[in-house]
């Protein structure tokens, strides 16, 4: 297809002072697009801006407040005259775990990002509807999908974003409005932390921008209401699923327990539906076939709440009171909380009238403090959280005023957050809480009039994701529930006309699950969102396409995305998963790091220079040739004598070992196996990613030589010269070794030399040659004889072996976290190769004596606490060894020896 133009358009994009919205800015304007490059920051913004018009583009600046949506938009209106597309991007993060979240962390974030999408968005509304078009981009983030440790704020914000936008499409269909929210990944500090630069590499925003462009693109695909993840040249779509839930009877026997008993039917999504908008329900047939079923079968033991203390937000009338009034009967203390006295007080009086226990809380549910108080001066604890006060002020979203957007984020997210809050050192302290929250149809779907309030359910419910995780280790386990009940809601929600459907939407219809995930009985189940409604009852997740990820090593554009649109968007070739945590989303992206486009080899030859290698090879291709010939910059390399005992501990050294472990030792030393860490940023930091499909997860450490030329100072300042060796295509995968020299920096004078080979599964097939050089002793096969061995040394590693030994330099991600371990194929981190290979290069230091110089072969993998069994032969100079887990029997290292210094005094000290 000819290249997308923008010519014509203006484009605002919000907080573009830097990543994702400088990207988009340069892109639209690169297409032709005017754009408004609004960030608080002014030297930001106009270095942005300077960029543009620098490149011949056009471009404004404009500093406000994104909560000042109407001085955003009018920069656009007087410099260009028009507006047609807005991206709101603009986002800040508080991140804090939950119990130290501040009300201030909490208000900013959503200021920035609701108060700010909202305000920008009414701002080009009329603009769009009078004009007839309009293209509006939401930023979710996947921490708002799944929810995310210590980002209440953030997910709460951003997951409201994701209803709000499926909203704005709803109302903005008619007037030619589109609307599509987007989760990027993108570098960001969270993944700077965890992850090696070369795979924050594949996180630039440059992935992003195309995608934007080709959705907002007039000639662009419908994606209108759809929410998208992107990142690292991966795009997938991310929709509900639904199971097909389970039906009860709605007579007296539907209870928690009914609902227990049928826990499995109502979250098995074997038969999953995926509605994608409302009605999507038939209430009136779920409720005729739940009165044709018996009564409904109950759990052995009877679900009950004698001694508990339930507080409900919003209880004096409605979905409140129906639930205080079952949790009453059930035996628990309830605090009805109201901010109509009345209601609450005739609430309190029918339970004591039926002989139950209930306080009145008059209050806002914003007082969080102030009605758990009450539950502490009435019953002297609270156990359980119901946050179920909620206003509705319905309005198009053309008209709705900033009034009515507030009261109902106020109060249905603000006081969620506040009660959560409220009860939560109470909770985490006594290591017990459950906590239910009011979700909605509107929320999950999105519902014209109600933009305020599907934005603040949607909220809501990420917000209680995020507890779920946080909560988890305390046994505080908190779900949302999404009802349809009441005349207001259910009828808002559906439409109904006819009052007779009015018995089919009874509250009383939604009490038994709540009372059921709120319950003791319920041991595991959070993080969860259900749909219930007229006797029925089913879980809901996400759903994501199996995508389409694009190379990497080559500029993505909106064209090649719309290309690929049916792949993107397609839920039904089977490839779709079902993510249930950003750690898991982020997983099926990272599979795309090191994705390269086969042509791309050797491409630009921008890497590359004229200069021929020392270890050029007739038989290398022309891929592996140019690939040896770059030359890498010498990488120095500082250390004191803290970095000796970091090292000595991480292989298992011990406090008894003074020689190792103590400074003041008069034979303090390194062990002699420390000559591989100066070298590793050199070696560790050699490019890869010209191989041909390499993903740095598929990386293991194939084989080490380490060769020791000089004594090994217990502090020092070294260089390393580092070079691409040899190139291996062993048909699946690749083994590439390099060579290090590291000299001291003062004298010039070589103190190692290290050869390491790696084996990158999956990264073989390019046609290279399969067998090596015979490099001496840096290869030799180093056959075991046929005798026992002449010492066995056994040494149980840590749990934390790998932890320790990281912090030696080698921060690869598969040693410590099981997602990142995960893509690599295995079950839980595994421990660094040089790590097992200096416990038995300890091994031999210990029994014979210093060695200068030592090879070994990976075989195997070692996972840390497993007993590492060392069987040495002395052969003249050699040692010759094999490594083994004790636990497993398995072989680790092999066609390993060291030579001996000293071969006439062998030392057995063991
Ligand atoms: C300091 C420098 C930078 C280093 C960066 C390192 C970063 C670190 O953080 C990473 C790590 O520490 S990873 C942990 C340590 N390593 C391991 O645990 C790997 C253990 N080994 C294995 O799993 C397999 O042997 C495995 C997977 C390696 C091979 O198993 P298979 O695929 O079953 O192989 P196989 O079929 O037996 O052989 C295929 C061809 O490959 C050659 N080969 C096998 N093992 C090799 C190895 N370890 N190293 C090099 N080449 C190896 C075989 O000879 C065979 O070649 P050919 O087909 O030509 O005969």
């Amino acid at each position: 297809m000819s290249q997308l133009s923008f010519a014509g358009h203006t484009v605002i994009i919000t907080g573009a002072g830097g990543g994702l919205g400088k990207a988009y800015s340069l892109f639209y304007a690169s297409r032709g697009a005017n754009v408004v490059v609004n960030d608080v920051s002014q030297a930001a913004s106009q270095k942005v801006v300077d960029e543009i018009t620098k490149a011949g583009g056009k471009a404004v600046a404009n500093t406000s407040s994104v909560a000042d949506g109407a001085a955003v938009i009018k920069t656009a209106l007087n410099a260009f005259g028009g507006v047609t597309i807005l991206i709101n991007n603009a986002g800040i993060l508080r991140d804090k775990g939950f119990k130290n979240m501040t009300d201030q962390e909490w208000d900013q974030v959503q200021l920035v990002h609701l108060k700010g999408a909202f305000s920008c968005t009414k701002a080009v509304w009329p603009i769009f509807c009078k004009q007839g078009f309009g293209r509006v981009v939401n930023t979710a983030s996947a921490a708002g999908l799944y929810g995310n440790f210590g980002q209440a704020n953030y997910s709460a914000a951003k997951m409201g974003l994701v209803a709000f936008t499926k909203t704005l499409a709803l109302e903005g269909a008619r007037f030619g409005i589109k609307a599509v929210v987007i989760a990027p990944m993108a570098a960001s500090a969270m993944t700077e932390t965890i992850m090696p630069p070369e795979m924050l590499a594949n996180l630039k925003p440059e992935f992003v921008a195309p995608f934007v462009a080709s959705v907002t693109h007039p000639d662009g695909p419908d994606a209108s209401g759809k929410i998208f993840e992107v990142g690292a040249g991966y795009v997938a779509e991310v929709r509900w699923e639904r199971s097909k839930g389970a039906a009860f009877k709605t007579d007296a026997s539907f209870t928690p327990s009914a609902v227990q008993e049928k826990w499995e039917q109502i979250t098995d999504f074997e038969h999953a539906e995926h509605p994608q908008g409302l009605p999507d329900l038939d209430i009136p047939g779920i409720f005729a076939a739940g009165s044709k079923l018996s009564t409904n079968a109950q759990a052995s033991s009877e679900i009950r709440f004698d001694g508990k203390t339930v507080i409900i937000t919003g209880a004096g009338a409605g979905l409140g009171r129906a639930y205080a009034l079952v949790f009453a009967k059930l035996g628990a203390n309830v605090v009805v909380n109201d901010v109509n006295e009345k209601t609450a007080k005739s609430v309190v009086a029918e339970i004591a009238k039926a002989g139950g226990k209930a306080v009145a809380s008059i209050a806002s549910a914003e007082d969080g403090e102030g009605i758990v108080k009450a539950a502490l001066d009435a019953f002297g604890g609270v156990h359980v959280l119901i946050a179920n006060a909620g206003v509705i002020r319905p309005n198009a979203f053309a008209a709705m005023s900033e009034r009515e957007w507030d009261e109902v984020t106020a109060v249905h997210l603000r006081a969620t957050f506040k009660c959560a809050k409220a009860v939560w050192p109470i909770f985490q302290k006594q290591k017990f809480g459950r906590i239910v929250t009011m979700g909605s149809q509107a929320g999950i779907y999105g519902l014209s009039g109600l933009a305020n309030y599907a934005t603040a359910k949607a909220a809501v419910l990420s917000l209680t994701r995020t507890l779920a995780i946080e909560g988890r280790k305390y046994n505080i386990l908190a779900n949302t529930v999404a009802p349809t009940a009441g005349p207001l809601i259910g009828l808002a929600q559906y439409r109904f006309s006819a009052s007779d459907h009015v018995d089919a939407i009874k509250e009383e219809y939604i009490a038994p699950l709540v009372g059921f995930l709120s319950s003791e009985a319920n041991e595991d189940t959070t993080g969860g969102l259900f749909q219930v409604a007229a006797g029925w009852i089913a879980q809901l997740r996400w759903q994501r396409t199996g995508g389409y990820g694009f190379p990497v090593n080559k500029p993505l554009t909106p064209e090649a995305i719309i290309s690929k649109w049916s792949l993107i968007t397609d839920f039904n070739d089977g490839r779709a998963t079902n993510p249930g945590s950003t750690q898991e989303a982020f997983m099926q992206i990272a599979e795309n790091f090191g994705n390269e486009a086969d042509d791309s080899a050797g491409g630009s030859g921008s890497n590359s220079s004229d200069a021929s290698s020392p270890y050029a090879d007739p038989e290398d291709s022309k891929l592996v040739a140019e690939a040896k010939t770059k030359v890498e910059e010498p990488l120095e390399y500082h250390y004191t004598d803290r970095d000796v005992i970091l090292y000595n501990l991480g292989i298992g050294a011990t406090e008894k070992e003074l020689q190792w472990t103590f400074e003041g030792d008069d034979e303090f030393a390194a062990i002699p196996t420390f000559g591989v860490i100066p070298q590793f940023i050199a070696s560790g930091g050699l490019s890869l990613d010209w191989l041909p499909n390499y993903n740095p997860a598929k990386l293991l450490h194939g084989e080490q030589y380490l060769s020791i030329k000089g004594p090994i100072p217990t502090s020092g300042h070294f260089v390393n010269e580092a070079r691409l060796m040899e190139v291996l295509d062993k048909g699946k995968a690749a083994a590439v070794t390099s060579i290090v020299e590291t000299k001291d920096k003062a004298t010039g004078k070589v103190i190692f030399e290290n050869q390491s080979t790696v084996f990158i599964r999956g990264a073989g097939g390019f046609g290279g040659k399969r067998v090596g050089k015979d490099r001496g002793a840096a290869s030799a096969a180093n056959t075991p004889p046929q005798r026992k061995p002449d010492a066995v040394v056994e040494e149980k590693t840590l749990p934390t072996q790998a932890a320790l030994y990281r912090l030696s330099g080698d921060y690869n991600p598969l040693h410590i976290l099981p997602e990142f371990a995960a893509i690599g194929g295995f079950d839980k981190p595994i421990l660094h190769g040089l790590c097992s290979f200096g416990i038995s290069g300890k091994h031999v230091v210990k029994t014979f004596g210093e060695f200068k110089d030592i090879k070994v072969r990976f075989v195997g993998v070692v996972y840390p606490g497993e007993t590492l069994v060392t069987e040495m032969w002395r052969e003249e100079d050699k040692v010759i060894f094999t490594t083994k887990v004790k636990e497993r029997g398995t072989v680790v290292l092999a066609a390993a020896a060291a030579t001996l210094v000293n071969a006439g005094a062998p030392k057995a000290k063991l």
